[in-house]
Protein backbone atom coordinates (compact mmCIF):
# COMPACT_ATOMS: atom_id res chain seq x y z
CA UNK A 1 0.00 0.00 0.00
CA UNK A 2 2.00 3.50 -0.76
CA UNK A 3 2.10 6.29 1.79
CA UNK A 4 -0.11 8.81 2.00
CA UNK A 5 0.42 12.24 1.67
CA UNK A 6 -2.32 15.21 2.76
CA UNK A 7 -2.48 18.68 1.04
CA UNK A 8 -3.81 21.37 3.51
CA UNK A 9 -3.58 24.43 1.01
CA UNK A 10 -4.30 24.38 -2.80
CA UNK A 11 -1.33 23.50 -5.57
CA UNK A 12 -2.12 26.60 -7.55
CA UNK A 13 1.13 26.92 -10.15
CA UNK A 14 2.68 23.24 -11.05
CA UNK A 15 -0.56 20.97 -11.56
CA UNK A 16 0.86 19.03 -13.93
CA UNK A 17 4.44 18.60 -12.40
CA UNK A 18 2.74 17.38 -9.18
CA UNK A 19 1.15 14.45 -10.47
CA UNK A 20 4.03 13.57 -12.11
CA UNK A 21 6.34 13.38 -9.05
CA UNK A 22 3.69 11.47 -6.37
CA UNK A 23 2.43 9.47 -9.08
CA UNK A 24 3.06 5.82 -7.98
CA UNK A 25 5.13 6.91 -4.71
CA UNK A 26 2.07 8.18 -2.56
CA UNK A 27 -1.12 8.30 -2.28
CA UNK A 28 -2.41 12.32 -2.36
CA UNK A 29 -5.31 13.18 0.12
CA UNK A 30 -6.97 16.81 0.02
CA UNK A 31 -7.86 18.54 2.82
CA UNK A 32 -12.02 18.28 2.92
CA UNK A 33 -12.39 19.45 6.56
CA UNK A 34 -14.58 22.17 7.65
CA UNK A 35 -13.04 21.81 11.06
CA UNK A 36 -10.18 21.48 13.24
CA UNK A 37 -11.96 18.82 14.95
CA UNK A 38 -12.86 17.17 12.31
CA UNK A 39 -9.36 17.78 10.38
CA UNK A 40 -7.85 16.14 13.74
CA UNK A 41 -10.69 12.54 13.76
CA UNK A 42 -9.59 12.18 10.28
CA UNK A 43 -6.57 10.22 11.10
CA UNK A 44 -8.12 7.89 12.71
CA UNK A 45 -8.93 4.28 11.30
CA UNK A 46 -11.27 4.36 8.22
CA UNK A 47 -10.96 8.54 8.54
CA UNK A 48 -9.92 9.97 5.34
CA UNK A 49 -6.36 10.60 6.28
CA UNK A 50 -5.86 7.29 7.72
CA UNK A 51 -2.36 6.50 6.74
CA UNK A 52 -0.96 10.00 6.46
CA UNK A 53 2.40 10.37 6.91
CA UNK A 54 3.40 13.56 5.61
CA UNK A 55 1.85 17.05 5.06
CA UNK A 56 2.19 19.74 2.49
CA UNK A 57 0.64 22.82 4.15
CA UNK A 58 -0.02 26.17 3.24
CA UNK A 59 -0.91 29.31 5.68
CA UNK A 60 -4.29 29.40 4.07
CA UNK A 61 -5.32 26.26 5.67
CA UNK A 62 -5.30 27.86 8.92
CA UNK A 63 -8.51 29.35 8.10
CA UNK A 64 -10.41 26.33 8.58
CA UNK A 65 -7.80 23.80 10.66
CA UNK A 66 -6.34 26.59 12.63
CA UNK A 67 -2.09 26.97 13.08
CA UNK A 68 -0.59 24.57 13.51
CA UNK A 69 -0.07 24.92 17.47
CA UNK A 70 1.08 22.89 20.59
CA UNK A 71 -2.59 21.21 20.76
CA UNK A 72 -3.10 20.45 17.03
CA UNK A 73 0.93 19.01 16.84
CA UNK A 74 0.47 17.15 20.03
CA UNK A 75 -3.23 15.59 19.07
CA UNK A 76 -1.29 15.01 15.34
CA UNK A 77 1.34 13.36 16.90
CA UNK A 78 -1.34 11.12 18.91
CA UNK A 79 -3.98 10.39 16.63
CA UNK A 80 -1.89 10.38 12.86
CA UNK A 81 1.85 7.97 11.77
CA UNK A 82 2.47 12.22 10.17
CA UNK A 83 6.46 12.62 10.97
CA UNK A 84 7.05 15.79 8.20
CA UNK A 85 5.27 19.02 7.59
CA UNK A 86 6.52 20.46 4.01
CA UNK A 87 5.60 24.34 5.00
CA UNK A 88 4.95 26.31 1.73
CA UNK A 89 6.25 29.18 3.10
CA UNK A 90 9.63 31.09 4.00
CA UNK A 91 7.70 31.91 7.17
CA UNK A 92 7.07 29.12 9.47
CA UNK A 93 5.80 31.16 12.79
CA UNK A 94 2.22 29.52 12.04
CA UNK A 95 3.85 26.23 12.99
CA UNK A 96 4.45 24.90 16.58
CA UNK A 97 8.48 23.89 15.94
CA UNK A 98 9.14 23.16 19.56
CA UNK A 99 6.12 21.00 19.88
CA UNK A 100 7.00 19.03 16.26
CA UNK A 101 10.84 18.99 17.90
CA UNK A 102 9.28 17.31 21.37
CA UNK A 103 6.94 14.79 18.90
CA UNK A 104 9.76 14.16 16.29
CA UNK A 105 8.01 15.42 13.76
CA UNK A 106 10.18 17.69 11.02
CA UNK A 107 9.42 20.63 9.56
CA UNK A 108 10.56 22.03 5.64
CA UNK A 109 10.13 25.10 4.44
CA UNK A 110 10.84 27.30 1.56
CA UNK A 111 13.29 29.30 1.95
CA UNK A 112 15.35 31.16 -1.29
CA UNK A 113 12.03 30.87 -3.18
CA UNK A 114 10.46 34.20 -2.57
CA UNK A 115 13.70 36.22 -2.08
CA UNK A 116 13.96 38.29 -5.27
CA UNK A 117 9.81 39.12 -5.22
CA UNK A 118 9.95 40.16 -1.35
CA UNK A 119 13.34 42.34 -1.72
CA UNK A 120 11.55 43.97 -4.64
CA UNK A 121 8.47 44.38 -2.71
CA UNK A 122 10.81 45.99 -0.03
CA UNK A 123 12.39 48.48 -2.63
CA UNK A 124 8.91 49.49 -3.49
CA UNK A 125 8.26 50.76 -0.27
CA UNK A 126 11.40 51.86 0.27
CA UNK A 127 10.97 54.40 -2.46
CA UNK A 128 7.16 55.14 -2.05
CA UNK A 129 7.72 56.26 1.71
CA UNK A 130 10.12 58.38 0.61
CA UNK A 131 9.07 60.22 -2.24
CA UNK A 132 4.88 59.51 -1.60
CA UNK A 133 4.43 57.35 -4.59
CA UNK A 134 1.70 55.89 -3.17
CA UNK A 135 -0.01 58.78 -1.87
CA UNK A 136 0.69 60.97 -4.85
CA UNK A 137 -1.06 57.65 -6.90
CA UNK A 138 -4.31 57.93 -4.73
CA UNK A 139 -4.46 61.86 -5.30
CA UNK A 140 -4.68 61.32 -8.98
CA UNK A 141 -6.92 58.00 -8.92
CA UNK A 142 -9.53 60.51 -6.26
CA UNK A 143 -9.54 62.71 -9.03
CA UNK A 144 -7.14 65.54 -6.83
CA UNK A 145 -4.13 65.78 -8.85
CA UNK A 146 -1.05 66.52 -6.61
CA UNK A 147 -3.47 66.89 -3.32
CA UNK A 148 -2.34 66.57 -0.40
CA UNK A 149 1.02 65.88 -1.70
CA UNK A 150 3.90 68.43 -0.96
CA UNK A 151 7.69 67.62 -2.28
CA UNK A 152 9.08 69.26 0.10
CA UNK A 153 8.06 66.15 2.48
CA UNK A 154 9.92 63.83 -0.01
CA UNK A 155 13.15 62.77 0.29
CA UNK A 156 15.62 61.30 -2.37
CA UNK A 157 16.51 57.40 -2.09
CA UNK A 158 20.70 58.50 -3.26
CA UNK A 159 22.99 59.30 -0.11
CA UNK A 160 20.65 57.19 2.69
CA UNK A 161 21.62 55.14 5.05
CA UNK A 162 20.25 51.84 4.51
CA UNK A 163 19.71 49.83 8.22
CA UNK A 164 19.16 46.33 7.45
CA UNK A 165 17.74 43.75 10.12
CA UNK A 166 18.59 40.54 9.34
CA UNK A 167 21.11 39.38 6.24
CA UNK A 168 19.27 36.60 5.21
CA UNK A 169 18.71 35.77 1.20
CA UNK A 170 16.14 38.33 1.12
CA UNK A 171 18.16 40.64 3.27
CA UNK A 172 21.37 40.29 1.21
CA UNK A 173 19.21 40.73 -1.66
CA UNK A 174 17.65 43.74 -0.56
CA UNK A 175 21.02 45.11 0.49
CA UNK A 176 22.79 44.71 -3.30
CA UNK A 177 19.33 46.12 -4.51
CA UNK A 178 19.71 49.59 -2.75
CA UNK A 179 23.46 49.89 -3.16
CA UNK A 180 22.65 50.37 -6.62
CA UNK A 181 21.81 53.86 -6.17
CA UNK A 182 24.48 53.87 -4.35
CA UNK A 183 22.91 53.92 -0.49
CA UNK A 184 24.93 53.42 2.39
CA UNK A 185 24.32 49.66 3.37
CA UNK A 186 24.89 48.47 7.61
CA UNK A 187 23.57 45.43 8.96
CA UNK A 188 22.87 43.80 12.10
CA UNK A 189 22.66 39.59 12.15
CA UNK A 190 23.06 37.44 15.00
CA UNK A 191 26.37 36.15 13.81
CA UNK A 192 28.31 38.36 10.90
CA UNK A 193 27.71 37.37 7.79
CA UNK A 194 30.43 35.17 5.62
CA UNK A 195 30.98 36.10 2.50
CA UNK A 196 29.02 39.43 1.96
CA UNK A 197 30.26 42.37 -0.03
CA UNK A 198 32.74 44.72 2.02
CA UNK A 199 30.24 47.48 1.70
CA UNK A 200 27.78 45.82 3.64
CA UNK A 201 28.53 47.21 7.12
CA UNK A 202 28.11 45.10 9.82
CA UNK A 203 27.21 46.81 13.05
CA UNK A 204 27.30 44.89 16.85
CA UNK A 205 23.84 45.64 18.42
CA UNK A 206 20.23 46.53 17.10
CA UNK A 207 21.04 49.44 18.64
CA UNK A 208 23.80 51.13 17.09
CA UNK A 209 21.84 50.29 13.97
CA UNK A 210 19.18 51.95 14.33
CA UNK A 211 21.56 54.86 15.45
CA UNK A 212 23.51 54.85 11.93
CA UNK A 213 20.01 53.96 9.99
CA UNK A 214 17.73 56.73 8.16
CA UNK A 215 15.71 53.91 6.94
CA UNK A 216 15.47 50.47 8.73
CA UNK A 217 14.08 47.49 7.02
CA UNK A 218 13.35 43.84 8.79
CA UNK A 219 14.26 40.87 7.89
CA UNK A 220 14.16 38.26 10.61
CA UNK A 221 11.65 35.39 11.12
CA UNK A 222 9.38 35.40 13.88
CA UNK A 223 10.16 33.17 16.85
CA UNK A 224 10.56 34.07 20.54
CA UNK A 225 13.39 36.21 20.17
CA UNK A 226 12.07 38.03 17.91
CA UNK A 227 9.23 38.93 18.27
CA UNK A 228 8.57 42.85 19.91
CA UNK A 229 12.14 43.32 18.62
CA UNK A 230 11.58 47.00 17.80
CA UNK A 231 9.69 48.62 20.25
CA UNK A 232 9.51 51.93 21.65
CA UNK A 233 13.43 52.26 22.66
CA UNK A 234 14.55 51.20 19.18
CA UNK A 235 11.69 53.42 17.22
CA UNK A 236 12.67 56.35 19.49
CA UNK A 237 16.79 55.46 18.56
CA UNK A 238 16.11 56.06 15.27
CA UNK A 239 16.81 59.57 13.69
CA UNK A 240 13.92 61.74 13.82
CA UNK A 241 11.96 61.36 10.22
CA UNK A 242 13.20 57.90 9.80
CA UNK A 243 11.52 55.14 7.86
CA UNK A 244 10.33 51.55 9.39
CA UNK A 245 9.77 48.72 6.69
CA UNK A 246 8.40 45.63 7.62
CA UNK A 247 8.11 42.73 4.97
CA UNK A 248 8.97 40.09 7.26
CA UNK A 249 6.34 39.69 9.96
CA UNK A 250 3.75 41.90 11.80
CA UNK A 251 5.08 40.74 15.15
CA UNK A 252 8.02 42.05 15.40
CA UNK A 253 7.45 45.58 15.69
CA UNK A 254 5.29 47.00 18.42
CA UNK A 255 2.70 48.38 16.58
CA UNK A 256 1.28 50.71 19.33
CA UNK A 257 4.87 51.97 19.85
CA UNK A 258 5.22 52.95 15.88
CA UNK A 259 1.67 54.46 15.26
CA UNK A 260 2.45 56.86 18.36
CA UNK A 261 5.77 57.45 16.21
CA UNK A 262 4.14 58.24 13.38
CA UNK A 263 1.71 60.36 15.39
CA UNK A 264 4.64 62.56 16.73
CA UNK A 265 6.44 62.48 13.21
CA UNK A 266 9.23 60.67 15.23
CA UNK A 267 8.99 58.14 11.92
CA UNK A 268 8.39 60.19 8.81
CA UNK A 269 6.47 57.24 7.44
CA UNK A 270 6.30 53.21 7.46
CA UNK A 271 6.23 50.80 4.02
CA UNK A 272 4.43 47.64 5.48
CA UNK A 273 3.30 44.59 3.83
CA UNK A 274 2.68 42.44 7.21
CA UNK A 275 0.49 43.24 10.33
CA UNK A 276 0.19 41.56 13.67
CA UNK A 277 -3.20 40.50 13.15
CA UNK A 278 -3.35 39.47 9.81
CA UNK A 279 -6.17 40.20 7.64
CA UNK A 280 -7.06 42.98 9.91
CA UNK A 281 -5.50 46.34 9.51
CA UNK A 282 -5.19 48.87 12.56
CA UNK A 283 -7.38 51.55 11.18
CA UNK A 284 -4.83 54.53 12.38
CA UNK A 285 -2.36 53.65 10.23
CA UNK A 286 -5.12 54.36 7.27
CA UNK A 287 -4.81 58.00 8.54
CA UNK A 288 -1.18 58.63 8.01
CA UNK A 289 -1.26 59.00 3.64
CA UNK A 290 2.29 59.27 3.48
CA UNK A 291 2.79 55.29 4.11
CA UNK A 292 2.58 52.82 1.97
CA UNK A 293 0.09 49.46 3.05
CA UNK A 294 0.29 46.30 0.93
CA UNK A 295 -1.43 43.31 1.84
CA UNK A 296 1.04 40.42 3.19
CA UNK A 297 2.45 39.95 -1.10
CA UNK A 298 5.35 40.84 -0.88
CA UNK A 299 6.75 37.41 -1.64
CA UNK A 300 3.68 36.55 -4.45
CA UNK A 301 4.67 36.45 -8.01
CA UNK A 302 3.80 33.70 -10.52
CA UNK A 303 7.49 33.00 -10.59
CA UNK A 304 7.90 32.63 -6.84
CA UNK A 305 4.46 30.82 -6.20
CA UNK A 306 6.33 27.94 -8.96
CA UNK A 307 9.30 27.64 -7.06
CA UNK A 308 7.88 27.71 -3.50
CA UNK A 309 5.46 24.61 -4.55
CA UNK A 310 8.09 22.61 -6.11
CA UNK A 311 10.40 23.18 -3.40
CA UNK A 312 7.65 22.43 -0.99
CA UNK A 313 6.65 19.19 -3.07
CA UNK A 314 10.16 18.26 -3.40
CA UNK A 315 10.86 18.46 0.01
CA UNK A 316 7.78 15.73 0.98
CA UNK A 317 9.03 14.13 -2.32
CA UNK A 318 12.02 13.09 -0.81
CA UNK A 319 10.59 12.38 2.56
CA UNK A 320 8.21 9.76 1.25
CA UNK A 321 10.88 8.33 -0.94
CA UNK A 322 14.45 8.34 1.56
CA UNK A 323 12.38 9.33 5.08
CA UNK A 324 14.42 12.58 5.04
CA UNK A 325 13.60 16.04 2.89
CA UNK A 326 15.71 19.12 2.39
CA UNK A 327 15.44 22.75 4.19
CA UNK A 328 14.27 21.45 7.78
CA UNK A 329 13.82 24.64 9.86
CA UNK A 330 16.93 25.34 11.72
CA UNK A 331 15.30 25.05 14.95
CA UNK A 332 15.09 21.25 14.12
CA UNK A 333 18.35 20.51 12.18
CA UNK A 334 19.91 18.90 15.35
CA UNK A 335 19.54 16.20 16.46
CA UNK A 336 17.58 14.62 14.16
CA UNK A 337 16.56 11.38 15.31
CA UNK A 338 15.16 7.75 13.44
CA UNK A 339 11.95 8.72 14.80
CA UNK A 340 11.13 10.99 11.06
CA UNK A 341 12.62 8.45 9.20
CA UNK A 342 9.32 6.87 7.34
O1 LIG B 1 5.30 35.59 3.97
C1 LIG B 1 5.75 34.85 3.15
C2 LIG B 1 6.38 33.59 3.45
O2 LIG B 1 6.34 33.16 4.62
O3 LIG B 1 6.94 32.97 2.55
Amino acid sequence: MLPCVLLCGEIEYVQDEFKEMFHGIAEVVHLVSESRSHFLSSFEPDGPYEGTVALYRRNTSSKVIGKFDAPLIHALADTSKVRWIAQNGSGYDEIDVQACKERGILVSNTPRANEDATATTTLYLMISCLRHFSMAERSLRSGTWKTPCDAAQTHDVTGRTLGILGLGGIGLRFAHLAHAFPMRIVYFSRRKAESVPDWCEYVSSVEELCKQADVLSLHVPLNQSTAGMIGEKEIRTLRRGSVLLNTSRGRIVDQEAMIRALEDGHLSSVGLDVYPDEPRVDPRLLTFPQCTLLPHIGGESAESWRTRELQALGNLKAFVLGGIGEDIVPELKTGIGNSAIL
